[in-house]
């Protein structure tokens, strides 16, 4: 089905270490599933491998014959530049690149659509201010009303919420609300279990390999949380590529 996303024995890593072991399953189309679990699990890196920013060592990840470019992707904030000297319209509009190209023009109906994006996610009267000059919830709400623009079937957002305070947390939250009720596929790297309990049905627990991955009630239990220290805790960062069976 269009928006699920499967991974088959999946190995992703750095340099050949290894930071996402053997993963097998599926994100089903129109779920919304938080990622949750220990610094250094592999949450970052499954979504980077989602969005073919790194390539597997082993197994694949498997689209359902999505192209990559439908995925919409927001990496953690401190991956972002925002030195770069840019108005906060043309970062939202950015969102429009998928269905009009890198150099395609900007219509009256994509001036609305802008306009509608950044009323949103209340930015009515930032579009001429300098990115730069944001403050780290505004520039979180800007990169919301660009990833409403993209319209697209699948979204990842990694470490959406961190630094960003209750309000600002609660109106995004909205937002991803919405495009689970629209069907999207929404997938989100958190580190507040309450807001995970609260707000996302579906849990994978991620430490290096899946420690548990379901109903989110069941997949946060003590005994999972506690696996899934163990596990990262024993895991040897200068062990050899993969010395698991494959
Ligand atoms: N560019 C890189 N080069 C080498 N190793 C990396 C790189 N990025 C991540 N790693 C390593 O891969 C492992 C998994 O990192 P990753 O960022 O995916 O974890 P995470 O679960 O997102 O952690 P956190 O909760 O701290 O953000 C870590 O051991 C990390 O040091």
């Amino acid at each position: 089905m269009r928006g699920a996303i499967r991974f088959d024995n999946l190995t992703l890593g750095y340099d050949r270490h290894p930071a996402v072991h053997h993963l097998d399953g599926r994100i089903e189309a129109g779920s919304l599933t938080a990622i949750v679990g220990p610094n250094g699990g592999g949450k970052s890196t499954l979504l980077k491998g989602i969005v073919g920013a790194l390539k597997p060592f082993s197994g694949r990840v498997d689209l359902g014959g999505l192209d990559a470019r439908e995925v919409a992707y927001l990496p953690q904030a401190a991956d972002i530049d925002r030195s770069f000297p840019m108005s906060v319209y043309d970062l939202v509009a950015m969102g429009l690149w998928r269905s009009r190209g890198m150099f395609g023009g900007i219509g009256k109906k994509d001036h609305t659509h802008i306009s509608e994006a950044m009323a949103a996610v209340g930015l009515e009267g930032f579009e001429r201010r300098a990115i730069g000059t944001l403050s780290g919830g505004q520039m979180q709400r800007a990169l919301f009303a660009r990833l409403l623009l993209q319209d697209a079937p699948v979204i990842l957002l990694d470490e959406p919420f961190t630094a960003i305070d209750a309000r600002t947390t609660a109106d995004l939250l909205a937002l991803v609300a919405r495009w689970h009720q629209e069907s999207r596929t929404v997938v989100a790297v958190l580190h507040d279990l309450e807001t995970v309990k609260k707000h996302f049905p579906e849990t994978l627990l991620l430490a290096r390999g899946a420690v548990a991955w379901g109903a989110t009630r069941d997949a946060l239990s003590p005994e999972h949380l506690l696996e899934a220290r163990r596990m990262v805790e024993a895991f040897d960062p200068h062990a050899h590529y993969c010395k698991a069976a494959s």
